[in-house]
Formats: C-alpha cells, structure tokens, sequence
C-alpha cells in the first residue's frame, strides 16, 4: 500500500518546503485542487523538476475537455492525473488516452458520485489505472467518512488500483485496511501535524503494523 500526501492549503514555498523534509519517504505526492486553482500547473512543474523521483499526482478533477487539461498536467510534467468520475465517458476516455500515450497514469475520483458500484464497473471497463473513493471536504464535517465507500469499491472492481481519500487519520486508518486499498491519500492529517516528518513515519508505521496484523 502506498501512502499520498495532498498538498492543499499550502503556497508553492511550504509545498516544495514540505517535500524536501519527507519526499524520501513518501510514495506520491498530490499537487492539490486548491493549489491548481490557485496557482495553475507550476506547482506540478516545480515539484517534478525539485524532485524528479518522486511521483506527483495533479488533482485536476477534470469534469470537461478531458484531452487539453490532462495534456496540460502532462506537460507539466505530472505522473498521475485526476479526472472526475461525474465525468462523460468521453472526457474520461480522451484524458486517458493523453495520458497512457505518454506513459503516465489515469485516476478517476468518485466524488458524488450516487451509484458507486455501476460507475466503478463502467469506469474499470474504460482501462482507467486508480478508482478512488473520496469524502469531500465540505461534507466530512458531518462526520462522513469514505470507508464503507471503499468496502464496496473493494467488492467491486479487480482488475483496477483502489485509493481512498477524505479526513483520513492515522487513528481512522485501521478502518480502511480491511479493504486492502493500492493508495491512502491524507491531507490536512499531516499538513497540519507540527512535526510533518514524524507524522509521516507515524502514518507509514500505522500502516505496515495494520497490514502484518491483518
Ligand atoms: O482532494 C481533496 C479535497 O478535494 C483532498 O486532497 C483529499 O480529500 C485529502 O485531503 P484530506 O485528508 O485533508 O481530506
């Protein structure tokens, strides 16, 4: 399992800051939505030219015109590109194609999307790379949490990466490791921890003392 740190309520100085304390021991790091409004795709051009190991996940959330935008994250030198599941198949279908064709990878967010389990059959018949269940920001502070989300993406799909995202902690964590996601995505988890690089080992040791247990 691999952990991804999102970057999202951070100027492009503490971005690259933060990943100079933890990219050796952080397996993707996302170049957050918020940030791309903010700032466009220099974010994601600074932290793959910074740190050109690392894998750098742009948070796009394409929701239209699927071929310009992703070739815009390509281009500036992204891994991984998110698009939403909300998405039409052609914007999905015309990301992907930008993508694979440069070697790079697909990951579809399914952010309100109402019928989780028909989408993410549609979605892993479209060759996607991740399919990722997501609690929005906005609606976490209801108390919402992506894990049953994920059981059921779990149940799901086969053949497809699986990635969980939204409010997740290390104290939460344990509740998504039934469902052996690919990706574990934590945001404001770590951000926010005043010692980043220990919250980050804390995390990753959560995780590896989870995975042995199950
Ligand atoms: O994509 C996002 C918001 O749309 C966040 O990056 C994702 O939810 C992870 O952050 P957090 O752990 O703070 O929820």
């Amino acid at each position: 399992m691999r952990l991804q740190i999102a970057l999202d309520m951070v100027s492009m100085e503490e971005a690259l800051g933060m990943a100079e304390k933890i990219h050796d021991i952080i397996d993707i790091v996302e170049i957050g939505t918020p940030m791309i409004i903010k700032y466009g795709m220099q974010p994601v051009r600074c932290m793959k030219e910074s740190f050109p190991q690392l894998t750098v996940l742009a948070d796009t959330k394409i929701a239209d015109g699927g071929e310009i935008e992703a070739r815009y994250a390509i281009e500036a030198g992204a891994d991984i590109v998110t698009v939403l599941a909300a998405a039409a198949d052609n914007t999905i279908t015309a990301a992907k194609n930008v993508v694979h064709k440069a070697g790079k990878e697909l990951y579809v967010d399914l952010l309100g999307v109402p019928d989780l389990i028909q989408r993410s059959k549609e979605l892993e018949a479209m060759g996607v790379d991740y399919i990722g269940v997501h609690t929005a920001v906005d609606v976490q502070q209801s108390g919402i949490t992506p894990f049953n989300d994920l059981k059921k993406l779990s149940e799901t799909v086969c053949n497809t990466r699986i990635a969980a995202a939204g409010g997740i902690t290390q104290d939460t964590l344990p509740l998504a490791m039934f469902s052996h996601p690919d990706v574990i995505i934590a945001g404001g988890a770590l951000t926010t921890a005043p010692d980043l690089r220990a919250a980050v080992l804390a995390f990753k040791r959560r995780i590896i003392t989870d995975q042995n247990r199950l």
